[in-house]
């Protein structure tokens, strides 16, 4: 039965070993002379250094193309038009699912016709060599940023190929992700993942791991968003990750998404060992975008308004093509813009909005009685409590994919446009809490005229793609 305990070394060896025959281009991994690699780049492609050190919200943007020469040109692109702070690299879907031959043979179509024949840079067919020349070629750090259930081969191959942040968790790559990997299966394989950087971590290379906080990108109430932070930051940091930044998704309510940020930093660094360093991400809205490029640089600004506010340590920004799905590079650049200009503008405000202290507060008191009950369901193993907890519904997440949660729970936006929780199902929540939500949504019924009901939830899903915030009838 695993359990929340650090891989020994012999097992990482044994591990390391067996994924690396996965490809042929995991023979070229050499942990001594990556960490000699590493060591080798300037303070200013050191990732946690620089995130660290920031003093104002740096932005990133996601961008990933199947050829080397045109991910270079793409990011020096992003960097220098876009202004971005870190830059990406996203990985395509075929790598996402370990099917290294189809990454291959779309890479090499794309090498004969100039195509992007990929949805993102097959890292693993790269391999090393590949992926050195890119650290190489860009001035900036960059991070891999994915979907992968098993991303232990990818994490092999691209931290010994310079990369020192990685994307994503065993639930947050899991429960929104896929219906093939089982939550015990990936918090097996991701251990490796945080081990191995955990290992770089002690030779004083601090790989930064970063956990995706959208998961679904839908209406995700932000205290299970946060729980689930927590608990990919603690599976990290027991396997000597040392810095750990925890993500939150948008979900456009200027109060609650501060709110939410602000929870999400103290209580990752109250539940997070002290040795590890927090830092936090806010994911610009992940929903539907609306289909019109000037509404959806609305959405984007509303990001950058709630991000001046809450100044978290990174921001991911959205372009205004993303109704069509991967940008242009100039798109993409220009959402980066779009963002940096609400920041400037507004980040010197003393901006004080009634109502965050007592949202915050609420999402804190919500987020520990979601830790409590995984503690309680794994007797303080926190991962078998987690997998218990998704197992009897106690942890839950609106419309999962995976089988691994019931997706049970419902959200609904209250007349305010906070995500409240409609349905709790076996979600373990004190009862005042529930009423307080209740109550919220009633006052929403009463505005609209009609009984709270799942056509609020249908709604609201596409209420911003729509043009508004909230689902109201029409
Ligand atoms: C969480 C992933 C969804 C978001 O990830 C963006 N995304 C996916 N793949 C790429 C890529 N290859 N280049 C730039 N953006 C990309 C989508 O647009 C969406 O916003």
């Amino acid at each position: 039965m695993i359990r929340d305990e650090r891989i020994p070394a012999d097992e990482l060896r044994r591990i390391d070993d067996e994924i690396r025959s996965d490809w042929p281009t995991g023979d070229a991994v050499d942990f001594e002379e990556a960490i000699d690699y590493h060591e080798s780049l300037p303070a200013h492609k050191q990732f946690a250094d620089v995130l660290e050190n920031a003093d104002k919200p740096l932005l990133q943007p996601r961008a990933g193309v199947p050829r080397l020469d045109d991910q270079i040109e793409l990011l020096e692109y992003l960097h220098e038009s876009g202004q971005a702070d870190l830059l990406p690299t996203t990985i395509d879907s075929y790598t996402r699912d370990n099917e290294y031959g189809k990454a291959q043979e779309g890479l090499e179509k794309a090498r004969e016709t100039g195509e992007d024949t990929l949805n993102g840079f097959p890292a693993v067919n790269h391999g090393v060599e590949g992926c050195r020349d890119l650290i190489e070629a860009i001035d900036a750090p960059i991070e891999v940023r994915h979907g992968t259930p098993d991303a232990r081969l990818l994490a092999a191959i691209t931290f010994a190929g310079g990369f020192q942040s990685f994307e994503g968790g065993p639930i947050s790559y899991n429960i929104p992700y896929t219906k093939r990997h089982g939550l015990e299966e990936t918090i097996e394989k991701w251990q490796f993942v945080d081990r191995l950087a955990g290992a770089y971590t002690e030779r004083g290379v601090r790989i930064n791991r970063e956990p995706f906080g959208p998961l679904t990108g839908t209406l995700v109430p932000p205290s299970i968003a946060i729980a689930i932070m927590i608990v990919e930051g603690q599976l990290a940091a027991t396997q000597g990750v040392r810095s750990i930044t925890l993500g939150y998704g948008q979900v456009g309510n200027v109060v609650q998404d501060v709110a939410a940020l602000n929870a999400l930093k103290k209580l990752g660094n109250e539940y997070l060992p002290d040795e590890v360093v927090v830092t936090t991400v806010f994911h610009e809205w992940m929903g539907g975008f609306p289909p019109d490029e000037a509404r959806a640089n609305g959405v984007i600004s509303l990001g950058g308004m709630t991000a001046a506010i809450a100044q978290p340590d990174k921001v991911i920004t959205k372009s205004p093509q993303e109704f069509q799905g991967v940008p242009t590079k100039e798109a993409n650049a220009s959402g980066l813009r779009t963002t940096r200009q609400v920041i400037d503008m507004a980040i010197e405000q003393e901006i004080d909005i009634d109502g965050i202290a007592e949202e915050q507060d609420l999402i804190e008191r919500e987020t520990r009685c979601l830790m409590d009950t995984i503690f309680e369901h794994g007797d303080g193993d926190v991962v078998q409590g987690t997998i218990k907890a998704f197992d009897s519904g106690a942890l839950d997440v609106p419309f999962a994919p995976s089988d691994s949660a019931r997706g049970a729970v419902l959200p609904a936006r209250d007349d305010d446009g906070r995500v409240r929780i409609f349905e709790w199902a076996d979600l373990a929540m004190d009862d005042d809490i529930k009423e307080i939500h209740k109550a919220r949504l009633s006052r929403r019924a009463d505005t609209e005229g009609r009984d709270q009901s799942f056509r609020m939830v249908a709604d609201d899903v596409d209420a911003i793609s729509d043009g508004k915030l909230i689902g109201r009838p029409q």
